[in-house]
């Protein structure tokens, strides 16, 4: 299993309860699983978790086969830059730098990740060009970021977040900013590429239309004893 958690309960500081409580979840190696629920449900928590960006209050949480309650803070920030990618709802791309640059920093801080971009593709310069290509970006890895739009931005963010195959790649609402044709171009190219590099991905969407095509779609409210959903 890429991902195991057990009794896990995480609440906010200054929340009342819970926000989330989760009996059990897993996620297989290469798994494509869509995440969805209500506003509120703790979807992004959830990920922050997964990502070791937050930790559990208890319970157990391991990924491949490391319980990231183990770890110090930096050896997590190692873990995380060695195999997880993100994609964030804004992808946080530097605006002033090239295309390129802005991918290849998925693998500056892993040396793990410059040396899985180098068995695959020669060096960590041509994965990013060769993911760029993949991703119908070919001949705009020497403009900045800036001058790209929504949609180019995000599948940068894409190749960013999937230089060095790491085993997982967490999206959160990436294609918020998209129109449905692009939507659909987006995930397809985003499988094609995690495909590819065996990488296990877990997206985030209140569209229930993108959950084609995934392994599994799974309803966070169902799973999460604590819902305590906003209602908007
Ligand atoms: N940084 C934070 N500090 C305190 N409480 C937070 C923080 N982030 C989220 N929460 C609370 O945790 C609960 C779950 O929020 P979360 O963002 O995980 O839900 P979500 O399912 O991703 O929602 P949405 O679909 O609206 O993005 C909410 O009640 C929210 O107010």
């Amino acid at each position: 299993m890429l991902i195991e958690l057990r009794d896990l309960h995480f609440k906010w500081p200054g929340n009342p309860r819970d926000t989330l409580c989760i009996p059990q979840f897993s996620l297989s190696a290469e798994e494509k699983l869509f995440l969805h629920g209500p506003s509120g449900s703790g979807k992004s928590t959830l990920l922050a978790l997964l990502a070791g960006i937050q930790s559990p209050d208890s319970g157990q949480l391991t990924v491949l086969g490391q319980d990231l309650a183990k770890l110090s803070a930096p050896q997590r920030d190692h873990f995380r830059a060695n195999h997880l990618g993100y994609v964030f709802q804004q992808f946080n791309l530097l605006p002033y730098l090239s295309v390129r640059q802005n991918v290849l920093l998925g693998c500056q801080f892993s040396r793990l990740r410059r040396q899985r971009a180098t068995g695959l593709a020669g060096s960590p310069e041509k994965q990013a060009l060769a993911l760029l290509a993949q991703l119908e970006l070919g001949d705009l890895a020497d403009r900045p970021a800036r001058a790209l739009s929504v949609g180019q931005q995000q599948r940068v963010a894409v190749a960013r977040a999937l230089i060095g195959a790491p085993e997982l790649l967490i999206a959160d609402e990436p294609t918020s900013a998209l129109d449905e044709a692009r939507r659909d171009a987006f995930v397809s190219l985003l499988f094609a590429c995690a495909e590819q590099q065996r990488t296990a991905v877990v997206l985030v969407s209140h569209d229930p239309r993108l959950a084609e095509g995934f392994d599994r779609s799974l309803n966070l409210s169902e799973l999460n004893t604590a819902s305590q959903v906003d209602h908007v």
